[in-house]
């Protein structure tokens, strides 16, 4: 039997989150993938069921038309699928007004944020999509299409966009807006904003002046910390959609039951009262951050290098493997746990075994080609701090140097070495760049130093020859003895140094 088309005439009431419209558009989203709209969406139609406003979202997706076509097909419909090893949920946010594609619609985009209803603009365009250098920090530059942007072309990068957005605005008027990220970035809204002034400072002076005053007093970017786990959609969920809701929806969104997002409250032009989906407004995001992305991000990252080496497709069977799980603990515990400052209403005992919980969710099928892709930009953040201030007590970080080799296995193995299939399957900017290295240096310790004096770990790093070295020893066991013996090695190191 062939199902009707998900569209506002075919929701059934009761999935749908809220019941307000139409609604008026006052949020951009750059990045209409899945998080944004098993989070930020959710959040948004839990705001909406307890408080009208002017709070529709006009969603812009970079390049692919794909999510933006069935969105309008689907009158913007779309089911995100609650999957927990006891059952399933389907609900229907509904908060979408507009569905746009940056690549082929530019100065669509600029209007948008130029319009005056516009009062946020956010963002989920993966560590990748910020056009920054992970050695320096600062915006690329060199990259092309940040030349393109500030040639004055139409933006085809993010900060290209929003900067050249905000500069319609203030043309049009100059009315206040908010720019927040959702990504998974330390310190996520002022990174935003510094790349933001540093494309501003870049443009001719005239308009630099014009801009730039405007961000000085008009423009907030806000941090926030943001988790759901939400793996890629496939036919199973649209199945599961279908069994719900008895309709065909081809862009359903699958996510864990667990969600949060803290945020500063700094919203010049208002925002959604998101509090009513569970978001908590605090002063210290910064705190939260440097938790979930270091103990969350940070061990996840292992686990999913560790997982794809011993070809396991998804997260949960790849920590159900005791040699993975076991260097899970010991990365979190041992190297990532003593660099950060725990929220004082966190219980640290709760979190970890609820991260353990929510990685094993075997229901939720979390590719660790997904988790473990982009590595280049994300390791950056997340290992280098860490490692330091072990290094600097005199203690060698033996997990943080596994999850660099096991990476570096995953992206550019040594010659002779197949690191399987859904290694393969990570997708990487350095990837090419990182294989000539391994081409060029086949030992494994010039073939370390190399990648390090790159800077992919930033600049210290490379200088520290003892976790060079360590890095290099694990590269050898790896291509040697294989994933369970790198870990091993890891584990029995850690003992010696505790014991
Ligand atoms: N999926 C999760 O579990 C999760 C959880 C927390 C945070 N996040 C954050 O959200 C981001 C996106 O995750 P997702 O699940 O939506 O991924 P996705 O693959 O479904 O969507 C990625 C989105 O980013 C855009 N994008 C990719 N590269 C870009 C570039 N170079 N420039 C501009 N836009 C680009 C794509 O157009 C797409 O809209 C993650 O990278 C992370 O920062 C994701
Ligand atoms: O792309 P990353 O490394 O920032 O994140 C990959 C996963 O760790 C991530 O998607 C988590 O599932 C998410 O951050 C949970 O909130």
């Amino acid at each position: 039997m062939t199902l009707p088309r998900l569209t506002a005439a075919s929701t059934p009431p009761a999935a749908l989150m809220h019941h307000r419209g139409p609604l008026e558009t006052g949020i951009v989203h750059l990045g209409l993938g899945n998080f944004h709209r098993a989070h930020q969406a959710v959040y948004t139609a839990a705001a909406l069921a307890a408080q009208d406003g002017p709070w529709g979202i006009a969603g812009v997706a970079s390049r692919s038309a794909r999510i933006a076509d069935s969105l309008r097909e689907q009158d913007f419909r779309y089911g995100t699928v609650q999957i927990s090893p006891a059952g399933t949920t389907v609900e229907v946010p509904a908060v979408h007004t507009a569905a746009l594609v940056a690549a082929t619609q530019p100065d669509a985009v600029l209007d948008a944020i130029a319009a005056p209803g516009t009062r946020i603009v956010t963002l989920t365009v993966t560590e990748h999509g910020y056009t920054y250098s992970p050695v320096t920090h600062r915006l690329d530059l060199d990259h092309p299409g940040v030349r393109g942007d500030l040639a004055g072309a139409p933006p085809s990068t993010t900060i290209g966009q929003i900067a050249r957005g905000l500069q319609r605005r203030v043309r049009a008027g100059g009315a206040p807006i908010t720019v927040l990220s959702c990504d998974n970035l330390t310190a996520n809204g002022e990174h935003t904003g510094r790349l933001v002034r540093e494309f501003v400072a870049a443009l001719p002076a005239a308009e630099s002046a014009e801009l730039s005053s405007y961000l000085d007093t008009a423009v907030r970017f806000p941090n926030c910390m943001v988790d759901r786990i939400v793996p890629a959609t496939t036919d199973r969920y649209r199945q599961d959609v279908a069994r719900a809701l008895g309709v065909r929806d081809e862009i359903p969104v699958p996510a864990e039951p667990f969600t949060m997002w803290v945020l500063e409250d700094d919203f010049i032009a208002g925002r959604p009262a998101w509090e009513h989906g569970g978001a908590v407004f605090s002063d210290d995001v910064e705190a939260y951050e440097l938790l979930k992305l270091r103990l969350l991000n940070g061990t996840h990252s292992l686990i999913a290098y560790l997982g794809a080496l011993d070809e396991r497709a998804i997260i949960p069977d790849a920590v159900a493997q005791p040699f993975v799980e076991q260097a899970a603990r010991s990365v979190l515990v041992e190297d990532y746990l003593p660099s950060v400052r725990v929220p004082a209403d966190v219980d640290l005992d709760g979190y970890v075994a609820q991260l353990f919980q929510r990685w094993s969710n075997t229901a939720l099928g979390h590719g660790t080609h997904q988790v473990g892709s982009d590595g280049s930009v994300k390791l950056a953040q997340r290992i280098p701090e860490p490692a330091r201030l072990h290094l600097d007590r005199g203690r060698m970080p033996h997990h943080l140097a596994l999850t660099v080799a096991a990476y570096l296995q995953c992206i550019a193995p040594p010659a002779g070495f197949e690191p399987g299939r859904y290694a393969a399957a990570m997708s990487d900017p350095a990837r090419p760049a990182l294989a000539d290295l391994a081409a060029a240096q086949p030992a494994p310790q010039p073939f370390v130093q190399a990648v390090l004096d790159t800077g992919l770990l930033g600049t210290d790093l490379a200088g520290h020859r003892e976790f060079v070295d360590r890095v290099a020893e694990f590269r050898t066991i790896l291509t040697t003895h294989g994933s369970s013996a790198a870990a091993a090695e890891a584990a029995s190191a850690g003992l010696a140094v505790s014991a």
